[in-house]
């Protein structure tokens, strides 16, 4: 087998190469290499020892029998595709007749045990196809981003996931979110990760943080809009509202114009306007939703009510109009009044950092994902920045992400400042900024020293 010489030849080069230091990336290289090579020597026995193989077919039992050959072996998954990465391995696996995707992901504890890897997952790629995803070190223990990501419009990377793959925060498949966890836990951090990749983005960033602005403030210069009261963020919802009945009428008019052009694409949302009338997305975060949706005086509830409902709204039409949520708070359940489970159900992306009780995991995934309850009830308290991630198909998957430091948040929102867009409508709300401040000192001219 030609691939299994070029590995073998691979590591003996490598080897004799043992006695000169080396830089990091050399042993993971290293790493991935003797994984491989062990995968690949290991692969029948192991599969065979997981169960994961099939008696051989009739046709070729006869053959043996009629050339008075011993009984061919039963046969393990075919290997269709195998793929080193950064953390492990990929494998690709083609099922054989009998075969079933639940099989692989049932005996993927014991496949890891046997492949002696730290980590081992499949998921079905489709009828008969199977990947499976081997991390050789606890990927989530340090966070290292791959430095190119698979970046698309409204798709930022956030986290890593245990399976060696870079988890995506994707507005346009996902467009509601909810990011739920106990103090300290590592929301902040998240959202702010969050917004240091979107600063980048053609998109608008709308903030409303009720901590008194500690959170989103200092990144304010990327952001068109912010509150950091219930009051303000009464009229800056109702200004999004308005602004969303806007992108209704102007898709609507678009509609109007291409139903008489035949076969043209009829626009339905505003990916589907021509670019140059294409309105900014926007993507409204949330920080500590309980301080909106809580009214401490019978005074406030009419104020509440009026908050909740545009979040509902919001969340009910704004994906066409470009709208998209992005919720964070400590617990998100009827508890916080009326019209927050209604909200709940449309914030399809849910995330869950540690929490303390089971009814809060419940609040996450209670409703889409009952097996990821027990995954967020058991992240420990010292791993802050882990996460469960699911969304409504079921799937879950643990989650970190990189530990972004305000510091860096800011300066990314800084270099980015340019791309805030003004927003029609929201002047009013549009941080005030004092200058930037330059580093390098310049003379004035009382200052300057005198020429000789
Ligand atoms: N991904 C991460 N990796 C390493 N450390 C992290 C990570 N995320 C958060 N932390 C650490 O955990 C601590 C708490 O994080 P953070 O402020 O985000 O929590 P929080 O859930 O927002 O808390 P609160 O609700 O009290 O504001 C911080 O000191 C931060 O340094």
């Amino acid at each position: 087998m030609s691939w299994l010489t070029a590995l073998l030849a691979l590591v003996v080069v490598t080897a004799g190469l043992l006695r000169w230091r080396r830089p990091a990336w050399y042993w993971l290289t290293f790493g991935v290499v003797l994984a491989t090579l062990r995968v690949l020597v290991r692969y029948s026995s192991v599969m065979d020892a997981c169960g994961l193989t099939v008696p051989p077919p009739r046709w070729r039992l006869t053959i043996a029998r009629m050339a008075n050959r011993p009984a061919p072996e039963s046969r393990p998954p075919r290997i269709l595709r195998l793929r080193p990465t950064r953390t492990g391995l990929v494998l690709r696996l083609g099922l054989r007749p009998g075969q079933d995707a639940f099989d692989v992901a049932a005996a993927c504890d014991r496949l890891r045990h046997s492949f002696a890897m730290y980590g081992v997952t499949s998921r079905e790629l489709r009828s008969g196809v199977v990947e499976l995803r081997m991390t050789g070190y606890d990927v989530l223990a340090r966070v290292q981003m791959p430095a190119k990501g698979d970046n698309a419009p409204m798709r930022v990377p956030v986290a890593l996931r245990e399976d060696g793959a870079v988890h995506y925060r994707d507005y346009r498949s996902t467009p509601h979110a909810l990011t739920l966890g106990a103090t300290k836990s590592g929301k902040s951090v998240y959202q702010r990760n969050l917004v240091a990749e979107l600063a980048a983005h053609e998109v608008a960033l709308v903030g409303i943080d009720c901590k008194q602005g500690v959170e989103l403030f200092p990144l304010a210069r990327r952001f068109s809009a912010l509150a950091d009261n219930p009051d303000t963020a009464a009229e800056l919802l109702d200004a999004l509202v308005s602004h969303m009945e806007g992108v209704y009428h102007l898709i609507r008019a678009e509609q109007r114009i291409t139903a008489d052009v035949p076969d043209a694409e009829v626009a339905a949302d505003i990916w589907d306007l021509p670019a140059h009338l294409r309105p900014t997305p926007i993507v409204l975060l949330v920080d500590e939703v309980a301080e909106l949706a809580l009214s401490p005086t019978k005074a406030d509830e009419p104020r509440r009510d009026r908050i909740i409902t545009a979040l509902v709204r919001l969340a009910q039409l704004g994906r066409a109009a470009g709208i998209y949520l992005e919720i964070c708070g400590q617990r998100f359940g009827s508890e916080l009044g009326k019209g927050i489970t209604m909200l709940r159900a449309q914030l399809t992306g849910r995330t869950a950092h540690r929490v303390n009780d089971e009814p809060s995991a419940n609040m996450a995934f209670g409703d889409i994902a009952p097996d990821a309850v027990l995954a967020a009830i058991s992240i420990p308290t010292e791993t802050p920045g882990l996460a469960v991630t699911g969304d409504s198909s079921g799937g879950w998957a643990r989650i970190r992400t990189p530990h972004t430091s305000m510091r860096q948040a800011v300066n990314a929102c800084n270099r980015h400042a340019h791309r805030a867009p003004v927003l029609p409508g929201f002047a009013a709300f549009r941080p005030e900024l004092p200058p930037t401040v330059s580093l390098v000192k310049i003379p004035t001219p009382t200052e300057a020293p005198a020429s000789a």
